[in-house]
């Protein structure tokens, strides 16, 4: 394990400057808040001394009465080893009060690609657009994985755009839950979307990289199709839609979208992690490399299903709910690098039990 991860994966040895001096006294809060998460609010700012437009994310350091400064230290981490990657939100500057750190983050000004999923007019993607945004999040992913390092919370709300019309490229944002990967380590707590987290998560069986690749072919079928293919009317629903890999790849479903965009999907919502493509795989799939016609504009039928998320524009409490409801499991999970064999001794979630299985402890085997 490399000195500066703790054994839940987490780096807390960080190369930028934490800057104490005050932020307002380099930067310049401007319009509208741009977003905000659990514990978080994003706002656009210029920078005095060059004119530079920024997001400046405020974090909290206490959360729930604990002190989560080494939660916030990894983020900035992870963000330090995926400066090479394009694909991957830049981080310019980091501040420090006694109860915020204020990460500056360079501005992904078209905001959530969630935006164009729901969009039922000419806003939504074409298939074609989807295609070249897609070999972008796997190429930054792909990034990420190399580097060990798993995200654990890709969804639409974490693709960003640089521009909206013309239609830029993505930035991934969020890795308040990412993790190193570089030895078998233990994560006890997972907050995630519902919609997007893997069987493996909701069975407390062992995370790996395969854990984000589920959650790309959540986001691709939601950008292909405007809708969620594992929301249920309740949660209790989504986990066992999740657990049975119930999906629809109807042809009603997937109208105007070809069928190699669907085999696509199917390499990814792979219930066993170890046969789900990897994003080096992916990126050779021969979907990414057709050439779908740029018209029509997907899912022009009736708003989707998905939840829209409530962007709440007061400045007061950051830790109420932003987005679609959250899934809280306190459980014990292993990370494992690559692909090993594992072993998880786990026995299943029954749904009998109640939608946020609790259970702390669960033996696991791992054979790496
Ligand atoms: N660099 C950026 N440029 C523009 N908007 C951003 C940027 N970073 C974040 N946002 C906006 O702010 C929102 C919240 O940011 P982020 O997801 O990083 O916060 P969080 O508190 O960690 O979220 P969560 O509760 O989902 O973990 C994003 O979904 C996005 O809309």
């Amino acid at each position: 394990m490399p000195a500066a991860m703790n054994k839940n994966g987490m780096v807390t040895e960080i190369h930028t400057r934490i800057r104490k001096e005050p932020f307002t006294a380099n930067y310049e809060l401007v319009g509208r808040e741009l977003g905000r998460g659990k514990f978080a609010v994003v706002k656009k700012c210029v920078e005095k001394a060059t004119g530079k437009q920024f997001a400046a994310k405020f974090l909290r350091k206490r959360r729930k009465g604990a002190d989560c400064r080494v939660d916030i230290l990894n983020e900035i981490a992870v963000l330090e080893s995926a400066k090479e990657s394009p694909y991957v939100v830049g981080l310019h500057e980091v501040y420090e009060t006694n109860s915020e750190i204020v990460l500056v983050l360079e501005c992904a000004a078209g905001g959530e690609i969630f935006n164009q999923c729901v969009a039922d007019n000419d806003e939504a993607f074409t298939e074609k657009d989807v295609v070249r945004l897609a070999k972008q999040i796997l190429t930054g992913v792909a990034f990420l994985h190399q580097n060990n390092v798993v995200h654990l919370d890709l969804k639409p709300q974490n693709i960003l755009l640089t521009s909206v019309r013309p239609l830029g490229d993505i930035r991934i944002v969020d890795f308040g839950l990412s993790r190193r990967m570089d030895s078998v380590t233990e994560v006890r707590e997972i907050l995630g979307t519902p919609e997007y987290v893997a069987p493996e998560i909701l069975n407390y069986e062992p995370i790996s990289t395969a854990t984000d690749m589920w959650s790309i072919g959540v986001l691709i079928y939601v950008m292909l199709t405007g809708e969620s293919p594992f929301l249920g009317d309740d949660k209790q629903e989504t986990f066992l839609n999740i657990s049975q890999v119930n999906v629809d790849y109807s042809q009603e479903t997937f109208e105007e979208v070809s069928s190699l965009a669907v085999d696509f999907i199917k390499s990814l919502l792979v219930k066993n992690p170890r046969k789900r493509a990897t994003a080096e795989e992916c990126l050779n799939h021969p979907w990414l490399n057709s050439h779908p016609h740029s018209h029509p504009h997907l899912h022009t039928r009736a708003a989707s299903s998905l939840d829209e998320p409530e962007t709440s524009q007061s400045e007061s409490e950051p830790e109420s709910p932003a987005s679609s409801p959250e899934l809280g499991l306190i459980g014990s999970y292993l990370m494992c690098p690559g692909k090993g064999e594992l072993k998880a001794g786990r026995d299943t979630f029954s749904f009998s039990e109640p939608p946020f299985p609790t259970r702390t402890e669960i033996q696991q085997e791992l054979i790496c």
